[in-house]
């Protein structure tokens, strides 16, 4: 048996839960082994929110420019990409290198190992030769990986994933993208919006299905106006590549075809590869079950993506701050002659007196430890117009027995929707449980739907009286102004 050395705290996957989890538990003063087998950050910062939103950020910038005609003279507009395939090599992922991420790390006072970790019996981990030993426990954030459906022809062809699609220097002429959720959308509007002609295949009977009903309606309708063609009930069938081009073909015998073939049909979990049989833990399920603690089983946590509780960045930091809590909470009580009551430093040790974690308060107090609750997780489709959401859509209150009522209101009713006229689709959809007189969920779709969102997560998480929120002072003339006019049509 090879030996083990002992520290306080194995993270295993330093993406955004996992970095954030042993950043500052590092920071606190434990002794903590961060391992990642690829990029320290994961996902996001590499191959997902941040670039995908700067390559956003730009088309959207086309978008407004052309909107000028009619509104305000004319303008001429010339799409290159060159400056944003730079923008996200230099600034977003520094060609897609690590360093500084993982300087950040070890100077936070974190021990970095690069390679893949598995699980080796109760608090081992074993990466490559070495194996460590934890004395508070393990933290697993190792996310999720790209979901390849098993279409005939499909794995043997050179289709992108996301990762392709992000790290592209020169736009294909054509693009079909499998799958309309959230990454499709996004980056569907990106790639129409600088000239390719994009066709998204679409196995539901609607793109962004988890959304309600009217925000697929909304984005649908926004693509098609950048040139998007969008196929909705196609079950794929085959994939051919000759060389040059895609070919799909689907059930009933339609065909596409194009340059490039994207590939976004949602991700999932590899828990066959972290050895979770040896700490009793079945390994043959899409996610890793947590507690409202993070807690797999005793002495193991989990963040982020891989527990599928919403697979957002601010979902993997919110329970990143719940699972530095608990660990701490555990390493507090486990030290010989420990302060039960939780009010001396958080831990020992030679950094361990001055609690960085204390100083910023996002832990909770000392001794209290936060329980998960996502009555009110926000998502953001930044499409444009962009599609916000909280907490339940109407089915899923329905469904639940809930007694709802609706309220909507059309932004280009609006005094804000009418003066901004060119791009002022979207609405606002309330769904309320009246007898309880609270929102339990709503949808802000619109220019900066996002960002209205807002008040509306406040409302849901908060369960603000129904009576106050009518009686509130809305600014004028405000996007946000469409709320009070939802809220007036509740029924
Ligand atoms: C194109 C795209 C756009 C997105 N846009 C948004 C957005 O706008 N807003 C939003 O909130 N979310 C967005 N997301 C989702 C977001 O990126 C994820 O929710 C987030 O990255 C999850 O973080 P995580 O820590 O759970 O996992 P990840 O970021 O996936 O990190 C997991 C890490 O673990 C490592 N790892 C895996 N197994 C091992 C092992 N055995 N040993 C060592 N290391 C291992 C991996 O290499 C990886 O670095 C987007 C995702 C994509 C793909
Ligand atoms: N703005 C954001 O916050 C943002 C942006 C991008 C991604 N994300 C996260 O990343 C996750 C993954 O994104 P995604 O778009 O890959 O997944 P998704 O689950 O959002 O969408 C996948 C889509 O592919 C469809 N699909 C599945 N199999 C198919 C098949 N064989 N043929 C045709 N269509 C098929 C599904 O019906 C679904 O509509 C999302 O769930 C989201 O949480 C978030």
């Amino acid at each position: 048996m090879v030996e083990s050395e002992q520290v306080d705290v194995i993270v295993v996957g330093l993406g955004v839960g996992g970095e954030e989890v042993a950043g500052r538990l590092a920071e606190a003063g434990l002794s903590v082994v961060g391992i990642e087998r690829d990029l320290v950050g994961g996902e996001c910062p590499y191959w997902g929110c941040i670039p995908s939103k700067m390559m956003i950020r730009a088309a959207n910038a086309l978008a407004e420019a052309r909107r000028i005609d009619g509104l305000a003279g004319s303008a001429e507009v010339r799409p290159d990409w060159a400056p944003v395939a730079k923008r996200i090599r230099e600034e977003a992922t520094d060609t897609w290198n690590d360093r500084a991420a993982v300087e950040r790390f070890v100077g936070r006072g974190g021990r970095f190992v690069r390679g893949s970790g598995r699980l080796d019996g109760p608090g081992r981990v074993r990466v490559g030769d070495q194996v460590f030993e934890s004395r508070y426990g393990v933290v697993l954030g190792t996310g999720t990986r790209p979901s390849v459906p098993p279409v005939e022809g499909l794995a043997g062809t050179p289709y992108w994933t996301n990762h392709q699609a992000i790290e592209v220097e020169e736009l294909p002429e054509s693009l079909l993208v499998l799958g309309g959720g959230a990454i499709g959308l996004e980056l569907s509007q990106v790639f129409a919006r600088f000239g390719v002609r994009v066709t998204i295949v679409e196995a539901l009977d609607r793109v962004l299905a988890v959304e309600e009903p009217e925000s697929s309606e909304v984005a649908a309708s926004a693509l098609r106006a950048d040139g998007v063609e969008i196929h909705t009930g196609v079950r794929a069938e085959r994939v051919d590549h000759d060389g040059e081009r895609f070919t799909l073909r689907a059930q009933g015998g339609a065909e596409f075809t194009a340059e490039r073939l994207l590939v976004v049909t949602g991700r999932r979990a590899h828990l066959d590869e972290l050895g979770l049989d040896s700490v009793g833990v079945d390994a043959d399920q899409r996610y890793l079950p947590v507690d409202d603690r993070m807690r797999v089983t005793d002495g193991i946590w989990a963040v982020g993506d891989l527990t599928g509780e919403g697979a957002f960045t601010h979902i993997a930091m919110y329970q990143a701050a719940i699972v530095i809590a608990d660990v701490l909470d555990r390493a507090r009580h486990s030290r010989p002659g420990a302060d039960p009551s939780g009010t001396a430093s958080v831990v020992g040790g030679a950094m361990g007196s001055a609690s960085a974690l204390g100083a910023s308060g996002s832990s909770g107090t000392a001794g209290t430890v936060p329980r998960a609750d996502y009555r009110a997780l926000p998502r953001v489709t930044f499409t444009d117009p962009e599609v916000g959401a909280v907490g339940l859509t109407e089915e899923q209150a329905r469904s639940r027995g809930i007694n709802v009522q609706v309220g909507f209101s059309k932004l280009s009713d609006s005094t804000r929707g009418w003066i901004h006229r060119v791009g002022d689709e979207g609405f606002i959809k309330l769904i309320a449980d009246a007898d309880q007189g609270v929102l339990i969920g709503a949808t802000s779709a619109g220019p900066a739907g996002g960002e209205v969102l807002s008040g509306l997560v406040v409302a849901v998480h908060a369960a603000v009286p129904l009576s106050q929120l009518r009686h509130m002072i809305y600014a004028y003339p405000t996007f946000h102004r469409a709320i009070e006019a939802a809220l007036h049509e509740l029924r």
